[in-house]
């Protein structure tokens, strides 16, 4: 054997098989090491908006929420984007300017535009929804609350967006996509686990929903759905002229009734407004609503001195009488005769709840009594000393928080009979992970069909963890067959011999 032959025996590279095993894993290697390159590159998101707008009795707010195009059905994937809060009062205040009511919208709709991706605009929908400030309206003059929502519908169709449509929604809706919203933020539906019951207050209506422990009585209450495979079965109500602008209307009207019949110099010792607030008002500006009895005509042109007291306990007294407790046709009644089971679970409480109890720094540490103390304080603090300490809130605001703080404790309490245990188990909450509470992502998943009725199929494996065993596993059997190669084609006898 001459030294060239021994070369080419010794040399491994020499024998065709063991190259083309090398070579074989070789590739296998880059090719996996290039899927996982590209598999694990951030994926460019893609984004799909959605818009709706919440035309509230005091003010409107525009929402853009968003979410990843591809995950449509997955819970908890919708998130606020955006809020623009729209300069100026709700759209019922121009009942007799209706033009103003879609013009009020342009800023915040110009802001959306910029917002949203160009390419977006065409498929993003647009909703609006008006709540008790409209359901009002109507109530007073149909005609007008056709012409505003006419008015903003015009507006809204100027955009490039995919108009959906203006509508006034139900008290029962804005419950039910309330509680929807809450427990969808907190994945209560993805989790299947126990549900959060949602308190809304807002200027002219609130509205209580939960899942009751018992049936419900009247059908008007109960709301069902079935959510990611899962019934849930609501108790709801909405209780108008209970929000916080005109229940205040509602009490004044009670503390105002033994001087209804006099001419001139009515002065109203009020209890639940500040020693030293004095203000001359007229009759028409604090009765001009369908949720207190019309004026006379002697009373229309006519003021009073709205005069606090700050006497806290009277306060309280007298706000209880709002709630009337007289008659009930259920087994039970939270007030006014409406059928109410007994509360039950957690709380989230959002709205003017929120925006109250912030200001008054009542938190969920505090017990019932301790919050009434703070209030207490609050109420028989004199105007002039809150004047000077909270310079830069809404005058307005300020008078009023004491009467709207012993509101909420009132309507809690002696309304739907939360116990000092029910209170511990609600959250005064404006934001959960960072999307606000209240109707409306409920009402745009809703008519979206964004939470299915059946949970969809989740594969075993996430589609990383699929694509990575998958990858594995073509590994193990490539080198499997290589190894198999290898052994089945090493030659029987010595090296030499198959040379020679
Ligand atoms: N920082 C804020 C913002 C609002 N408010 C008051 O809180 C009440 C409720 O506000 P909101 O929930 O926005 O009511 P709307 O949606 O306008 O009313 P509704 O839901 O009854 O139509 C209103 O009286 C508003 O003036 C407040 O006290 N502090
Ligand atoms: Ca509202």
């Amino acid at each position: 054997m001459d030294e060239q032959q021994e070369m080419k025996v010794k040399n491994p590279w020499h024998r065709p098989h063991i190259f083309l095993a090398t070579a074989g894993i070789a590739a296998a290697i880059i090719i996996m090491v290039a899927i996982a390159v590209v598999q694990n590159k951030p994926l460019q998101q893609k984004y799909k908006y959605g818009i709706v707008l919440d035309a509230g009795s005091s003010h409107t707010s525009v929402y853009i929420y968003e979410w990843p195009a591809e995950k449509e059905n997955n819970t908890g994937m919708v998130k606020q984007k955006q809020a623009c809060s729209v300069k100026g009062p709700g759209i019922s205040s121009y009942s007799k300017t209706p033009e103003k009511a879609g013009e009020s919208l342009k800023e915040c709709m110009d802001n959306a535009t910029k917002t949203i991706p160009k390419h977006r605009h065409p498929e993003t929908p647009v909703y609006l929804g008006a709540t008790a400030g409209m359901r009002l309206l109507k109530m007073e003059n149909d005609v007008d609350s056709k012409k505003v929502l006419a008015s903003v519908e015009k507006s809204l169709q100027t955009y490039p967006f995919s108009y959906q449509g203006a509508r006034i929604i139900t008290g029962q809706e804005e419950g039910a996509f309330g509680w929807i919203t809450v427990n969808y933020l907190s994945e209560n539906f993805r989790k299947a686990s126990r549900t959060v019951g949602a308190l809304d207050l807002g200027g002219a209506s609130t509205q209580i929903t939960f899942v009751p422990g018992q049936q419900v009585e009247s059908s008007d209450n109960s709301i069902d759905f079935r959510l990611y495979g899962n019934d849930y079965h609501l108790y709801t109500h909405s209780f108008l002229c209970y929000g916080k602008d005109q229940v205040l209307k509602l009490y004044l009207e009670q503390q105002i009734q033994p001087n209804a019949d006099m001419t001139d110099n009515i002065i109203l010792e009020d209890p639940c407004f500040h020693p030293g607030y004095n203000i001359i008002k007229s009759f028409q500006s604090v009765f001009d609503s369908p949720c207190v009895k019309n004026l006379t005509n002697s009373q229309k042109g006519q003021n009073f001195t709205h005069r606090g007291i700050g006497n806290w306990n009277k306060c309280n007294q007298a706000i209880k009488e709002v709630f009337n407790t007289s008659h009930c046709r259920y087994s039970r009644c939270s007030f006014n005769d409406v059928f109410q089971p007994p509360v039950t679970g957690r709380f989230g409480a959002f709205s003017a709840y929120f925006f109250v109890m912030d200001f008054l720094n009542v938190t969920p540490d505090h017990s019932l009594d301790e919050a009434k103390k703070i209030l207490e304080a609050y109420c028989t603090t004199p105007w002039g000393t809150l004047k000077q300490k909270h310079r830069k809130v809404k005058e307005k605001y300020l008078a009023e928080y004491c009467f709207s703080g012993t509101y909420i404790v009132s309507l809690l309490e002696d309304g739907y009979k939360f116990t000092t245990n029910d209170w511990k188990n609600t959250e005064f909450i404006k934001t959960i992970k960072n999307s606000e509470a209240g109707w409306t992502l409920g009402y745009m998943l809703n008519l979206t069909n964004m939470i299915p009725a059946e949970a969809p199929d989740t594969p075993l494996l996430p589609y990383g963890g699929y694509v990575s065993l998958m990858l594995v596993l073509s590994f193990l059997i490539i080198v499997c067959i290589i190894l198999g190669c290898i052994f089945f084609r090493r030659p029987s006898g010595p090296a030499h011999k198959e040379i020679i």
